[in-house]
């Protein structure tokens, strides 16, 4: 529940202010005057916004805010005033309040003022976000982590900052594996410099070599100039080898060298080439598990592994969904240009109940589609089609395997070990509108296929196939001599 800060020294107009925000779903937390409500500031700072008098008598609103701005205290403020003299409002939103209001304040009104500060707030941290990805300078700030499983991850972040040792990300799919390898290097005095990422298990093996190494001019067929690898672009910086699990092995042994001697040898080269790389690893199969059945080279594996950060699924860290969701709708809703300020109580306990296999990446497309979907100022969980219908399911199944003892536990890490390796990945179902090589078919041959299947689904009774088309006899007659398809076809019995 996203905490709010109310500062006034009334009493009474405290506790009225408190219980709008509580009725409106938020916790909230008192001080009856401005140094008070610098200490909680200090203390908290995930608090969502601050509600603040202006006329208080040991520190006022001005000055609290003025405090904030140099200590770098960035809460969102709401300004309430008892008189609306046009002069203060100025003074206090040119300190940055997010709003203002003259007391007595509607509830409606609040909650909305609430809601809008919240949001910018969350726009103005996922733009900040953007800038420091780009420019290689992603910090610990960036990154929504206040469950107390993260702390962990946090601390290692830190120390594997100060140093440039190999470091092994381990973690399922979508927690934010990349993420931490950003901040690692954002952090430390590789910051700015090129980060560069690999995704190992989307190259085709025969050529992670040359991806990673480079090629010389005619290494091999194509190879018409010499071509950098990722080693070489991200010299002087970070390299970040996502799913190292799947390398091959060949490759693991030149990567194992790369290591140990600090330099490369392109595809083709007669000499090696020095290299001056930091090397993040990620993986989310237990890659000590992947060494112990040869499957990774168990040499490489303590090369990697000389500092290891294991970054929790969500469903182990449910408290940072809340800031989670705030921050991915406030970023999707200013990009869809609509107005959403926020998610409903269902909305929470829907995605506060779901299991998130697909982790925080799960929740920002699900967050994406729900903005597109919306047509109010507040998700609702038929925003999120899929999710209740997985929750739903799993409801289901649960009933259904009632009194069978094996728990129903979503694929974890260590499960993810006991694949067969390589892995050939399932053909992917093929879209109707598309064609093998994943173009989009031309409209002539989605009708033409469309005709075909009307034809034998009504069994060639051919008054019936344009009727379920929705169109004429002769129309139909006509597609069918362009399409070449009428010879031996036409049975017109009805
Ligand atoms: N704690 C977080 N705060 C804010 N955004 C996050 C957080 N964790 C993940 N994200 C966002 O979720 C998405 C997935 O994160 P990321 O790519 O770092 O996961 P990953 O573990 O590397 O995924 P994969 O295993 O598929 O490579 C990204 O858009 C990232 O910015």
């Amino acid at each position: 529940m996203t905490r709010v800060l109310v500062v006034d020294d009334d009493p009474v107009q405290l506790r009225l202010t408190a219980e709008i925000a509580n009725r409106a779903g938020f916790k909230p937390i008192t001080a009856t005057g401005g140094e008070q409500a610098l200490d909680i500031l200090r203390e908290d700072r995930q608090l969502g916004a601050m509600i603040l008098d202006l006329v208080m008598p040991d520190l006022d609103g001005m000055a609290v805010m003025e405090a904030m701005r140099k200590e770098g205290l960035t809460t969102p403020v709401i300004i309430q005033t008892a008189n609306a003299s046009l002069e203060t409002v100025i003074s206090a939103m040119r300190q940055g309040a997010a709003d203002y209001f003259v007391k007595p304040v509607a509830p409606e009104r609040l909650i909305i003022s609430l809601r809008n500060a919240m949001k910018l707030d969350a726009l103005e941290a996922a733009i900040r976000a953007e800038h420091a990805r780009r420019a290689g300078t992603f910090s610990r700030k960036d990154m929504i982590a206040t469950a107390p499983s993260m702390a962990r991850v946090i601390t290692l972040c830190a120390k594997a900052a100060k140093s440039t040792i190999p470091v092994l990300i381990e973690g399922e799919t979508g927690v934010g594996k990349e993420l931490v390898a950003r901040i690692i290097q954002g952090t430390g005095e590789r910051a700015g410099k090129p980060f560069v990422t690999v995704n190992c298990g989307a190259i085709p093996p025969n050529l992670v070599e040359s991806v990673l190494f480079g090629h010389k001019k005619g290494a091999f067929t194509g190879a018409h100039a010499d071509q950098a690898g990722k080693f070489s672009e991200a010299h002087g910086g970070t390299l970040f080898l996502d799913e190292v699990g799947e390398l091959p092995l060949e490759t693991q042994v030149k990567l194992l060298r790369a290591l140990q001697e600090g330099e490369i040898e392109p595809v083709g080269a007669s000499k090696p080439e020095k290299v001056n790389v930091r090397l993040i690893s990620a993986t989310n199969r237990r890659l000590l598990n992947l060494a112990k059945s040869g499957e990774f080279r168990e040499d490489l594996f303590y090369r990697l592994n000389v500092f290891p950060i294991y970054v929790p699924p969500l469903r182990e860290r449910r408290e940072d969904l809340p800031a989670l969701l705030d921050h991915f709708t406030a970023r999707f809703s200013a990009e869809a240009g609509k107005r959403v300020l926020g998610a409903s109580p269902a909305v929470m306990d829907l995605l506060q109940a779901y299991d998130w296999p697909g982790n925080v990446r799960q929740l920002e497309n699900a967050v994406y589609r729900a903005i597109v979907l919306s047509d109010g100022p507040f998700l609702e969980t038929q925003d999120f089609p899929q999710i209740v219908a997985q929750s739903a399911g799993r409801e289901e199944a649960l009933r259904a395997v009632e009194k069978v003892a094996a728990p129903s536990e979503p694929v974890h890490i260590d499960a993810a070990t006991a694949r067969p390796r390589p892995d050939p990945a399932p053909a992917p179902a093929r879209d109707r509108f598309l064609s093998d090589n994943g173009d989009l078919q031309p409209l002539s041959d989605i009708e033409r296929e469309a005709i075909a299947f009307a034809i034998a689904h009504h069994g060639g009774r051919m008054s019936r196939v344009a009727r379920a088309l929705g169109i004429g006899r002769s129309t139909l007659y006509r597609k069918l001599h362009e399409y070449g398809m009428a010879d031996g076809l036409i049975n017109d019995a009805a």
